[in-house]
């Protein structure tokens, strides 16, 4: 009933943000920047190359030998396969255009639900493709911001995502992109926060309603996330921690009606990464007699190729050879569940951050993954929690 209401609410206040999406903000106050942090992808397949070296040359993401040398020859292999995938699902990923929108829907609501630091404004800043971060931060210094939030778009947080993000924001505040006299605090992780588990569970209701009421407490709930190289999760990483606490909190809202599991997908070039693999998993139910599945995505609140294409066309497909009846709950996009959650997340920090109650960073943020060496993450936690000064 009370997201009900809201639903209602944030869909008003949506339809008014698109109005002023793209204007400038209102005159004598700078606006307070919400800045939100993702990877990106291509809008357009031509932009592939771009945003798969960017990709491959991101030191944080991941370490070759040679990365300058590297990235280049590994970008121009994998292109003509990654763009015939972008092709395949309308011809660009449609990341951008979610991320405004939801950006737009949730800065409309924080004016009313935080006057104080009206008016606010959202910016994307993706790490891979455009608008890229050093770009965000000549439009932020234009507009003559001098306070904001670095807002992950990840729910759980991974180094090699949200932290790779906070390092390039970091490096380049560090030579003045952002400008001279800019105070920053971080929402860096909210996989459990009752408005986003209440989104992604009210997408599964909507997918298992399309099962016969006779079966549809046997239905297998899939949980898929993109994998980790188990390099990464072995030097401490918190993403799969993070992700279970997710899968969890949203069993719990279910009332556990379904059995489920969490599996991982999108596993990338020989090395070892988390298991179990998301297709290997359906052909292990289809094996079990387990015919009936709901695949979940839950670490990416918008569509992409691993849900519109790895999901929908090759293990939905699949699945389907095996006889297996699969249908995906939707991705988050437009849900106005959702915004409100991104809003109500944004309210709460700036509540607590100027009462005192937090400080720029999250506790959790502070510590480093007990087997990290890369210099910039200690760095960029100490310039972080000192509000980026
Ligand atoms: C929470 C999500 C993600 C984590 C964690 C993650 C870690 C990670 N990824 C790579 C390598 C690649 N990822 C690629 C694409 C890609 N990755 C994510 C999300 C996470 N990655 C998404 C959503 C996408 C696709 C973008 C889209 O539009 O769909 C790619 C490029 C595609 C390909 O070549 O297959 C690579 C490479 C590593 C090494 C890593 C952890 C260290
Ligand atoms: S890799 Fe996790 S803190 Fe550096
Ligand atoms: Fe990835």
């Amino acid at each position: 009933m009370a997201f009900a209401s809201r639903t209602t609410a944030a869909t008003r206040s949506l339809a008014r943000s698109f109005a002023t999406l793209h204007q400038a903000p209102r005159s004598g106050k700078s606006p307070t920047a919400v800045v939100m942090m993702n990877m990106g992808g291509p809008s357009t397949v031509a932009e592939t190359h771009d945003f798969l070296l960017n990709l491959f040359s991101d030191g944080d993401l991941l370490r070759l030998p040679l990365q300058r040398f590297a990235a280049p020859i590994l970008a121009r292999r994998r292109t003509p396969q990654i763009e015939q995938q972008y092709q395949e699902i309308g011809g660009g990923s449609p990341i951008l255009r979610y991320t405004q929108l939801q950006g737009a829907g949730m800065t409309a609501l924080l004016d009313e639900l935080h006057p104080e630091t009206a008016p606010h404004k959202a910016y994307v800043a993706f790490r891979y493709a455009n608008p890229l971060t050093g770009e965000t931060a000549r439009q932020m210094k234009a507009d003559g911001v001098k306070r904001a939030i670095a807002f992950t778009q990840y729910p759980q947080y991974s180094c090699s995502t949200t932290g790779s993000s906070l390092n390039e924001l970091f490096r380049r505040s560090k030579v003045g992109e952002f400008g001279d006299d800019v105070e920053w605090s971080v929402i860096d992780r909210w996989g459990t926060h009752p408005g986003f588990i209440e989104s992604v569970a009210q997408n599964i209701e909507a997918a298992l309603a399309k099962f016969s009421p006779d079966t549809r407490n046997d239905v297998v709930l899939l949980f898929s996330a993109h994998s980790l190289p188990m390099s990464v999760v072995n030097r401490g990483d918190p993403y799969v921690l993070e992700v279970s606490a997710s899968v969890a909190a949203v069993m719990d809202r279910l009332g556990h009606s379904n059995p489920y599991r969490l599996v991982w997908q999108s596993q990338v070039g020989p090395s070892a990464w988390m298991g179990m693999q998301t297709g290997e998993a359906l052909k292990g139910l289809a094996r079990l007699g387990k015919k009936q599945v709901v695949l979940v995505p839950i670490a990416f609140t918008s569509d992409h190729i691993e849900t519109l294409y790895e999901l929908d066309l090759e293990y939905a497909k699949e699945a389907r050879e095996h006889g297996i009846e699969v249908h995906r709950a939707e991705s988050l996009n437009e849900s106005p569940v959702f915004i409100r959650a991104l809003a109500d997340i944004t309210a709460q920090h700036l509540r607590d951050y100027s009462s005192g109650k937090v400080g720029p960073t999250s506790v959790q943020l502070g510590l480093r993954c007990p087997g990290c060496t890369n210099a910039t993450c200690g760095q960029q936690k100490e310039w972080f929690a000192r509000g980026g000064r």
